[in-house]
C-alpha cells in the first residue's frame, strides 16, 4: 500500500518552461552580481570552493568561476554547488516579488488531497532544498510547503542513480513498495524502480510513449490508477 509520495518538480508538479524560460534566465542575469557581492560570505564562499574544485579553476579568480557557472546554467548541469547558488539568487527574486513559482492546477489540487488523506509527501529535485521550498512557498496558487514532510536534493545522490533512492528510503525509514515516485524522466523512474519503489511517469505534453510503465497526463490519473485502492 502506498503511504509516501516522492515527487520531482520540473515537468512533474511544475512546467519545464517555468524552469528553463524564467528561473534559469533569472539566475543567469543575477548570479554574476550576486557572486561578486557575497563571495566573501561563508555560504557563498563554500560553494565557490566546490565550483573551483569541480571545474579545476583557480579559486582566486572570481570572474573565471562566474564564467563556469554561466556555462553550467546554459548546459543545464545538475551540479550541487550551482544549484545551491541558484537557490540563493532565486530567494532574492521571490522575496522582491520578481518571481512566483509555477504549479500545475492538478498538482496543486492533488498534493492537498493526498496530504489531507494522510499520505506523506516529499520532494526530490535537482534544485536545492532552498529552491524547492521557494518554488512551493511562493506559487501563484499560494504556499504549498505545509503539505510536505521533507525535501531531498542532489546531496543525497544523483536522480538517475539507484543509490540515491536507497539513501532516501533509509532516511525515511520505510519499505520501498510503500513509496510512489513521480517524475517526467524515464531514467529517474528506472533508478527508483531498481530499489522496489512504485513509479508513475508524468507525460504532460506531446505523444504518449509506448511503454509497459504506468504513464499519466496529470495527478488525477495517478490518483485514480494507483491511489484509490488504498
Ligand atoms: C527547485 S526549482 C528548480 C529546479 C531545477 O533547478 C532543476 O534543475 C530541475 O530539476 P528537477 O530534478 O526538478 O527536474
Ligand atoms: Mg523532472
Amino acid at each position: 500500500m502506498i503511504r509516501v509520495i516522492l515527487t520531482d518538480i520540473e515537468g512533474t508538479t511544475s512546467s519545464i518552461s517555468f524552469v528553463h524560460d524564467v528561473l534559469f534566465p533569472y539566475a543567469a542575469e543575477h548570479l554574476p552580481g550576486f557572486v561578486r557581492e557575497y563571495c566573501d560570505t561563508p555560504e557563498v564562499s563554500g560553494q565557490l570552493d566546490s565550483v573551483a574544485k569541480d571545474a579545476d579553476v583557480d579559486r582566486g579568480d572570481t570572474e573565471a568561476l562566474i564564467e563556469i557557472l554561466q556555462t553550467w546554467i546554459r548546459e543545464d548541469r545538475k551540479v550541487t554547488s550551482l544549484k545551491a547558488l541558484q537557490g540563493m539568487v532565486w530567494e532574492q527574486g521571490y522575496q522582491k516579488g520578481e518571481l512566483q513559482g509555477h504549479i500545475y492546477e492538478d498538482a496543486a489540487q492533488y498534493l492537498q488531497h493526498w496530504h489531507d488523506r494522510g499520505l506523506r509527501l516529499y520532494v526530490y529535485s535537482s534544485g536545492s532544498v532552498k529552491a524547492q521550498k521557494l518554488i512551493f512557498g511562493f506559487t501563484t496558487a499560494g504556499d504549498f510547503t505545509p503539505f510536505f514532510s521533507g525535501y531531498f536534493d542532489t546531496r543525497i545522490g544523483g536522480k538517475k542513480e539507484p543509490e540515491a533512492y536507497r539513501n532516501i528510503l533509509k532516511e525515511l525509514g520505510v519499505e520501498a513498495e510503500t513509496v510512489l515516485f513521480l517524475s517526467d524522466v524515464e531514467a529517474e523512474l528506472e533508478a527508483a524502480e531498481a530499489t522496489g519503489m512504485e513509479t508513475a511517469w508524468l507525460v504532460r505534453d506531446g505523444d504518449l510513449p509506448e511503454t509497459e510503465r504506468f504513464v499519466a497526463r496529470g495527478f488525477a490519473e495517478v490518483d485514480a490508477a494507483l491511489l484509490q485502492k488504498r
